[in-house]
């Protein structure tokens, strides 16, 4: 049995695992270049707004799952920036605004009709994940956000010249983003080093939890690029579901 890594050579293991980011998607490299069509651009904003509402279900299966106080006071305030609360409109309305900044309705946003299956898929086994795991399992699996400061800021610095037609006030979650992320990082990852690092085989759970949560991203956009794709017409009425 090898012995286990030490705290800072365990965190490094971590942070590697950002080479299998999103960031690096094809879908996401598009955007960054500028690539996007509007359509594809308000195909990815409809479908992600279903990562967004999962958000704080998911927040709310981990605290639920937690017996800490000390834990939760911390957690519920990921609850809080995605719901809002008396004084400040959260993350959700903040994504139905970049709805808007991109063209879409309220109505285009919120009813779901444009989410494709896959994405469905992908976000339900997240939030099933929280659910079912030891709530240390579910903080070490929101560790995709060590790496998510540099998709957001990506974003804030592209999409001005990339895409002059999207309205300023669709940046305002990638800007709320930047801060957020980085003070959820910090507990998330103290959660995780204290908790995985009993042992080896511990901590090699902790990289394939955070794999499962890559993989979580890197299939959400897989298939937003297929539903978003121009390829030929009786190809795509083929891949679209019937209901
Ligand atoms: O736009 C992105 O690429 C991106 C990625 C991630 C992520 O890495 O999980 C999150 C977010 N955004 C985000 O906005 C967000 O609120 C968020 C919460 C969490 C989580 O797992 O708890 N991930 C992410």
């Amino acid at each position: 049995m090898s012995a286990p890594w030490s705290r800072e050579e365990f965190e490094e293991k971590l942070r590697e695992k950002g080479k299998g980011y999103h960031i690096y998607h094809p879908f996401h490299v598009m955007m960054y270049e500028g690539k996007l069509t509007r359509e594809q651009l308000q195909c990815w904003v409809a479908n992600r707004f279903y990562y967004q509402i999962g958000i704080p279900q998911k927040d709310a299966a981990i605290m639920s799952n937690c017996p800490d106080k000390e834990i939760r006071k911390g957690w519920i305030q990921r609850i809080i920036d995605h719901d809002g609360d008396g004084t400040a409109e959260g993350g959700i309305e903040a994504w139905i605004k970049l709805g808007e900044a991109v063209g879409l309705t309220r109505e285009d946003v919120t009813s779901l009709r444009l989410v494709s299956p896959g994405v469905r898929f992908a976000v339900d086994a997240y939030i099933n994940f929280a659910r079912q795991r030891p709530w240390q399992e579910s903080v070490c699996s929101s560790l995709t956000e060590l790496f998510a400061p540099h998709i957001h800021q990506q974003r804030i610095s592209s999409w001005p010249s990339m895409y002059p037609w999207v309205k300023e006030e669709g940046l305002i979650y990638f800007k709320k983003r930047l801060t957020e992320a980085r003070r959820d990082v910090e507990q998330g990852l103290a959660v995780t080093l204290d908790y995985f690092s009993q042992s080896r085989e511990m901590q090699e759970k902790a990289l394939d939890i955070l794999q499962f949560k890559l993989d979580v991203l890197w299939v959400i956009a897989d298939a937003i690029m297929l539903a978003s794709t121009d390829i030929k017409v009786e190809d795509r009425d083929y891949l679209r579901q019937p209901r």
